[in-house]
């Protein structure tokens, strides 16, 4: 049974404000998008690695594979309007797996993803169909509706998402099967399609981690850059175990 990650590249970076899609920005002296491709490369379990990119980016995205020496990576291909656009992309590219086959889903914006995070992942797909990535929120949240609070859910109910997302793929296949015949259809993330069109699969949620941010406003870079530089060659320190 193989094990295939894809990092969505896809997006254009609109709410960090750059000319150039935000994943192609440095950080550490190197690319956002080289870290999280570095990430799944590395990892003993991944089998291979697809790297959707936005679209009129794919020779750059190519350029980082080979100058990082990334050699599992088979493919660079284009993404879509959207994020999920971006994953039936993926899912389109990879039509010839098996439905047994492992997918990891991950942000290209989230460049500190961890090989403990990843192993997780992978421990969880083998007695479920799908994987979540979670950590705990330490703010309260609440859901407004016209200005007004609408519901206060108990905060240790709650958590924040992060990626990777893990499937096996027969499964993500038939959630997006359905979810492209709704006219109705948008999602922020891959899990919520499956929650939404197959609601009697169980998602597994795993333990995140804090490094693992998605680098979405500019404050985000200035963190990034920090850690990057804790992190030399590799992934940052846990600076809660230092
Ligand atoms: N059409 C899209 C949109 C997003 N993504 C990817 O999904 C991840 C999370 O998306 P987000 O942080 O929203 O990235 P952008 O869409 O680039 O940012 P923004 O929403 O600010 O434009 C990113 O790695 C992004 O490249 C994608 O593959 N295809
Ligand atoms: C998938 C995700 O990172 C989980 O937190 C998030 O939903 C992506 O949202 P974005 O608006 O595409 O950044």
């Amino acid at each position: 049974m193989r094990t295939v990650a894809v990092v969505l590249a896809g997006g254009t970076g609109r709410r960090i404000g750059s000319a150039t899609p935000k994943q192609l920005l440095e950080v550490g002296g190197r690319p956002i998008l080289a870290y999280a491709i570095g990430a799944f490369d590395g990892h003993r379990g991944v089998d291979e690695v697809l790297v959707v990119m936005a679209r009129g980016h794919v020779p750059q995205a190519t350029r980082i594979v080979s100058e990082h020496g990334y050699g599992k990576v088979s493919r660079v291909v284009e993404g879509g309007d959207t994020r999920a656009e971006s994953t039936v992309a993926a899912l389109t590219a990879l039509a010839a797996e098996p439905d047994d086959t492992r997918l990891l889903l991950h942000d290209a914006a989230r460049p500190f993803v961890t090989a403990e995070v990843i192993d997780r992942c992978l421990a969880a797909l083998e007695s479920h169909q799908a994987v979540a990535v979670g950590v705990a929120t330490p703010d309260t949240v609440v859901a407004v509706r016209d200005g007004l609070v609408a519901a206060m859910p108990p905060r240790d109910s709650l958590c924040r998402f992060q990626t990777p997302q893990c499937f096996r793929i027969g499964t993500l296949r038939k959630a997006y099967e359905a979810a492209l015949a709704d006219p109705a259809f948008t999602a922020t993330d891959d899990c919520g399609v499956v929650h939404r069109y197959l609601p009697d699969v169980p998602i597994r949620v795993v333990e995140g981690d804090e490094r693992n941010l998605k680098v979405t406003h500019p404050l985000d870079l200035v963190v990034a850059e920090h850690l990057a530089g804790l992190a030399g060659p590799g992934l940052p320190p846990d600076p809660e175990e230092a």
